[in-house]
Order: C-alpha cells, then structure tokens, then sequence
C-alpha cells in the first residue's frame, strides 16, 4: 500500500525544478567525493610507491585522518558560520574552493599538498553540507520533505559504485594516456580521476548560481556537538536491550568496514592490482551492499529479522577472515561483494527496527547517536588500521617450498573479521527472538520460503505457562493447584483454558465438542481451534502478559499439532503455520506436559465422552506420542511429568521447575517506592 504512495512524492519532489537543480548539483558532488577518497588515497600509495611498506601504510592512513579530522573537530563550529552567510554564496564560493584546491593536487604533486588540501577541501565541505542541508527545506513543503531526504540519501551513497567504476575507468585511461603520449610520462595516472572531480565541483557552482526561488537570508540551522548527540543518545540506547544489541551490531559492522576501507589500496597492490583494480574493490562493496539491500532480504524474507541481523554480520566476518587470508584478486572482488550484501542486509534490518522498534520521541536521537558514533568509530579504525598495519610490517612465511606473504594489511583485515564474528554472535544472543529453535532449522525453512514457526512471549513482561496432556491426564487439576499456589505468593495470575475462553470461543466449544458433531473435516476442526486460539490470545492472553500477568493456561498450540496435526494425519507443517499466523508467535515460556498412557487418561473421566473422547485409542496413542516428540524437540521450554504420579507430587515437581522462571512477585518500581517512603514513627 505504502509503495506506491511513496513513489508517487517522490516523482512529486522531483518535478519541483529548483529542487531538482539543487539534487542534481547535491548528485554531482558525491560522486566528486568519491572519486576524490578514491584518487587521493589511491595517489598517496603511487607517490611512496618505491618506499618501505610501512611508510605507505601510513601515508594512505593520513589522507583519511585528514578528510576526516575537520568534521569531528570542527562540525558544530561552522554549523553556526553557515548560519550567519547566504546560503547561496556559501555553496557557491565553497564549491570554487574545492575547484581551485582538487585542480591544484595533481599540478603540485607532493604527498604534503594531498594532505593540507584534503584538509582544506573539507573544511569547505563544512560550510557546503549545512548550507545544503538548511536550503532544502526552503525549497520543498514539508509534507516531501521525507522524500527529499531519501533521495538526499540515496544519491550520497547510490554514487559511490558509479564513482568507484568511473575511478577505475579513468585510471585505465590515465594509464593508457600516459604510455602513450610522450608528454605525459611523468604523471600520475590518478591525475584524470582529480581533473574530472574538480569538475564536478564547477558544475555544481553552476548549477547553484542559477539556482531560483532561494530566500536571501535564512533562518537558524544548528548541528549540536557529536559528543553531545553521543552522550544524550546512550542515556537511551544503554537502557533498551533491542536497542543495544542493534547498535553494537551496526557498529560492529562499521568498524570492520572502517578495516577494509583503511587497508584496501595498501592489500590490493599486495596482490598485484593497481588503481583500476582498487577502484573495482571499492566498487564491489557498494554493489554488494546494494544487492544484499534488494535480494538478500527477499531470499530469506520468512527468516526471523533479528537473527538474520546478528546472522549477516558474523558471516560478514568470516568472509573478510577469507579476503584476509586468500591472494588472489578476482576472489577478494566477489568475496567484497558478499562482503557487501551482508553489510546491506544487516544495515537496512538495523534501521528498520530501529524505526519500528524504537518510540517516536527517542527516534530522532537515536538516529543521530548512531550517526555519530559510527562516524567516529570510522575514524578510530581508519585511524588505527594504517599505523597497526605499518607496525606488523610485510613477512613472507616459508611453508615447505610454498612462501605465504602475510602483511600488516592481512593482520588488520583479519582483525576486522574477527570484530565482526564477535559482534555478530553478541547480537545473536543479545536480540535472539526465537531462543530454542535451533539457527539452522530456521535457515533451511527460510530458504524453502516457509514462515518461521511461533517466537516466544519474551518481549511481554508476563509469564506464560501452558498445561498440555492427553484426556484425563490431570492438567485441570494441576493448572487449578498451581494457579492457588501462584495467587498465595502474591502474582497476578489468570488461569484459563482452551478452547472456549471468549464469548466466540464458547461457541466454538460448542460445534467443536459436540457429539453430535458428526463429519466435521479435519481441516475445517483444526481452523475452528485455531480461531478460538487467536481470538484468546487477543482478548486474553496477550492483555494478561502485557500488564505483567502470570498466565496459566490449559492446553495450547501443542493440543493442535498433537490432536489435529498426528491424530486427524492433518500435515504438521500447515497446522504450525496456521497456529503461527494465529496466535502472532506467541509461545509459552514453559510448557508442563502431563504425560499418562490414554488406556489410564480415558479410564479415569466420567460422564459421557465427547466427540474428540469418543475417538479410538490409537487416535489418542499418537496423540500422546506428539507431545511427547514435540518436547523432546525442544527439552530446554518443557517439563514433562508423569501424570501416574500421586498429584501431590507432580505438584510438587511442577512448583520445583517454575521457582527457576518466576518473576519477583512485587513487582520492582513498587518496591522502589515503598523504599523511599518515610518511616512511621510511633
Ligand atoms: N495424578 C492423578 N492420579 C490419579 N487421578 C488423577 C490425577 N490427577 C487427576 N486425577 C483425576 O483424573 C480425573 C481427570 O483429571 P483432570 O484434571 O480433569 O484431567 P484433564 O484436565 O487432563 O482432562 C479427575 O477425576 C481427577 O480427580
Ligand atoms: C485446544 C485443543 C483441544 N482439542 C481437544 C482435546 C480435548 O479432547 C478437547 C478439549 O476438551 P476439554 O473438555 O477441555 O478436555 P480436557 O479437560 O481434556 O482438556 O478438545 C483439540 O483437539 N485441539 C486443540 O487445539
């Protein structure tokens, strides 16, 4: 329903002319950024080429300290200068700058020179960013004003690949260029790449200049300090445990990204690759994580959004452990791809919970935190990688007659893997939604397309206690002494049962157990169970454990798969899916499975049997047979008893397992209340 819409204001903001000057000049200067990562560091390589490698290393470490340095030291700061200018003159004139500045790289050609211009280039970019950032809103309502900034976003980073194709395209020509026409033997074959960056900031001047509809003097922008957004923003992150785990995640998986940025120039000459071959490298991140963002998420659409997270990022690992450790570099250009695909998939599932999960108030601040930090984890690894990998030097290992070259850019990369793997197994275990079911099993699912089965009531701050077991067995007698045991130590506790808990679910009960029934179709029995389940999950079970409830509840999904499922020979897989769909995942904490031979169960009713009692014994031996098999699947959510036992004692084993799982029964706000109260004095 949204897409369309979507698409519809983003054509909208499009047909605004000014805006579409502004987008176009906003196009142009991406791509003139990226192209200038690529050529500067790419220059700063050629220029040491001849030296040690430990000199190179850090040479290309500097160009990215330098580009880097001006926004965190200084971002704030000239967020309030480009306050107090016009907006257009400021683009404009920082625009020249950079003009004059990238022009001037290539014609003074000294490693110096890269670095103060690449200071220099973006302090103007300081000036360029918010004056942009604060136009944009003077041209577009604020209805579009989401679409402009997706697009605003989309085009910052859909032009890194265009970028990193055009570099190593232009470096081929560089290279071509200056074989064979006899003037330029002396220059460097990055020197296209700069001409045609400085270009782009031209055209941008243009297109600026001629710019309409732009007010002359402007209202306040601010851009509060990154340590300030850093510290409100943990106040908040630190609290939430989805949160975190998200955060660690994505930072995680920046930081290793921080490891092969930093290192990519220095690794790829390792493996006899020039210019041409960094920019593909580059290049091969972006369309990875451009593929991973469409595809990747479609392939495993029915896998559990959290797992795949912590899933994306530690394969993301193991794959760089691989680029690391494999020299041949038309492996390390489709490993970068997965490589990519994965960082994808984890960037956009981290996003996107955030915004689902996180309230609309804290939103914003926690976008900007995550902003922050990982721009200053960026610059700590890109800082670090360099210098580390300088440190540890190149080393040639003997193995037998082979001879493995293991350098200070392999250490870093396979550093940064193993960051990744950790992070990522951390967000496996911190955010896991599905504990019990085993990883693997929800892959294949999710690769045959099947929904994944029930995720448990962890995120409710109840508890939620199912009592399953063939006729007979003793479960409404055990859920009634657990329930008065529960209520005598102070818990809110609802016990009830299935089916017939709602008004609809009476009648239900009704059709459901009514002798008379004959004839009813499999199909059509196990749909009635699961609508009177859906319909006690909404209006019971789920208000109950949302206010913090201890549900006790006899008979649940279990019975389904178990009488529908096995007794009826109805397909398991389309009973658990119905359930699943039912009940919105719901699964219990801890299922008690009284477990007694049916020739017992069925002995010990009275009164007439009703249509399910009446069914022959083999019907009820398999069903026993799948609660049996449904707990031993997932031992760690189960107690199961023998239901031949005096009650008492299956009482007593049941109150043993649950002292484990139960919740403090004061709750700890009210105890933190009644910790402060005045003391009563005589
Ligand atoms: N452990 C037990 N040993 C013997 N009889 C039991 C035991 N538990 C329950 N009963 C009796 O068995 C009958 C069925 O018990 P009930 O709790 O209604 O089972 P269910 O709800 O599983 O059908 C009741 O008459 C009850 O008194
Ligand atoms: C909840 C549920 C119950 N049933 C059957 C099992 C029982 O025979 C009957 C519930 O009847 P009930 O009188 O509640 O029996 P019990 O005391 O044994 O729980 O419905 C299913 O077949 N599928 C289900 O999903």
């Amino acid at each position: 329903m949204t897409a369309p819409g979507r698409r519809r204001t983003t054509a909208h903001v499009l047909a605004n002319a000014s805006f579409r000057r502004l987008w176009t000049a906003m196009s142009v200067c991406s791509l003139g950024d990226w192209l200038n990562i690529l050529a500067l560091t790419a220059l700063a390589g050629n220029l040491t080429a001849g030296d040690d490698y430990r000199v190179q290393s850090l040479a290309i470490g500097g160009v990215f300290i330098a580009k880097m340095l001006p926004a965190v030291l200084l971002g704030p700061l000239a967020g309030v200068f480009a306050d107090r200018f016009d907006r257009r003159t400021t683009m404009v004139a920082a625009d020249l700058a950079r003009f004059a500045v990238v022009l001037s790289i290539p014609l003074i050609g000294s490693y110096q020179w890269i670095i103060i211009a690449t200071l220099l280039v973006e302090c103007a970019n300081l000036f360029w960013v918010p004056a942009k950032d604060a136009t944009v809103p003077n041209l577009v309502p604020n209805e579009q004003l989401e679409s402009a900034n997706r697009l605003n976003l989309l085009v910052t980073y859909g032009s890194a690949p265009v970028a990193a194709l055009l570099f190593a395209a232009l470096s081929l020509a560089g290279d071509v260029l200056t074989t064979v026409v006899p003037g330029m033997a002396g220059v460097d074959p990055t020197s296209l790449a700069l001409v045609v960056n400085a270009c782009a900031y031209l055209v941008s001047a243009g297109l600026i200049f001629t710019l309409r509809g732009l007010p002359r003097r402007d209202g306040g922008i601010s851009t509060p300090s990154v340590l300030r957004q850093i510290v409100e923003g943990w106040r908040y992150v630190g609290g939430n445990r989805l949160v975190r785990g998200l955060i660690i995640g994505m930072l995680g998986a920046f930081a290793a990204g921080g490891a092969v940025v930093g290192v990519a120039k220095i690794y790829v000459a390792a493996l006899g690759g020039g210019d041409a071959a960094y920019g593909v490298v580059f290049g091969a991140v972006f369309v990875g994580m451009a593929l991973g963002m469409f595809f990747g998420l479609r392939l495993l659409r029915e896998l559990s959004r959290r797992r795949l997270f912590g899933l994306a990022i530690t394969v993301a690992g193991l794959v760089l452990v691989a680029i690391a450790l494999i020299h041949n570099l038309a492996i390390v250009v489709m490993l970068t791809v997965v490589l990519g695909a994965c960082a994808g998939i984890a960037w956009i599932i981290g996003y996107t919970l955030i915004g689902l999960e996180v309230e609309d108030a804290m939103r914003g601040r926690t976008f900007a935190f995550l902003q922050s930090t990982a721009r200053v984890t960026l610059l700590l690894v890109v800082a670090a990688a360099n210098p580390l990998a300088a440190l540890f030097g190149a080393h040639s290992f003997a193995l037998g007659r082979v001879s493995y070259q293991f350098d200070g850019s392999n250490l870093v990369l396979v550093l940064g893997g193993a960051l990744a793997v950790g992070v990522g197994l951390l967000a496996l275990r911190h955010m896991d939604d599905r504990k019990g079911v085993p990883l693997s099993e929800d892959l294949i699912a999710a690769v045959r397309g099947e929904r994944f089965g029930p995720g448990a009531a962890e995120e409710l701050p109840g508890l939620f206690v199912a009592f399953e077991g063939g006729e007979g067995s003793g479960k409404t007698t055990q859920s009634r002494m657990i329930a008065i045991w529960l209520r005598d130590q102070g818990h809110d506790v609802v016990q009830t049962r299935e089916p017939g808990s709602t008004k609809v679910g009476m009648r239900l009960r009704a059709i459901l157990l009514d002798a008379a029934e004959r004839g009813l179709s499999p199909r059509a029995e196990a749909l009635m169970y699961a609508a009177d389940r859906a319909e006690h999950v909404e209006k019971v079970i789920h208000p109950a454990l949302r206010r913090g409830a201890i549900v006790v509840c006899d008979r649940y999904v279990d019975s389904s798969l178990a009488y529908q499922g096995a007794g009826r020979d109805l397909a398991p897989e389309d009973v658990s899916k119905v359930n699943a769909w039912a009940t919105g995942g719901l699964v219990p904490h801890l299922t008690v499975l009284i477990d007694v031979p049916p020739s017992v169960g069925l002995t010990r009713l009275g009164g007439a049997a009703d249509r399910i009692e009446a069914e022959p014994l083999d019907f009820h031996e398999r069903v026993r047979k799948e609660f049996r098999a449904l707990a031993a699947a997932t031992p760690e959510r189960y107690l199961v008893v023998d239901g031949t036992l005096p009650p008492e004692k299956i009482t007593q084993t049941i109150q043993d397992r649950m002292r484990d799982i139960l919740p403090d029964p004061v709750p700890r706000e009210t105890e933190d209340a009644t910790g402060t109260m005045p003391v009563i004095r005589d």
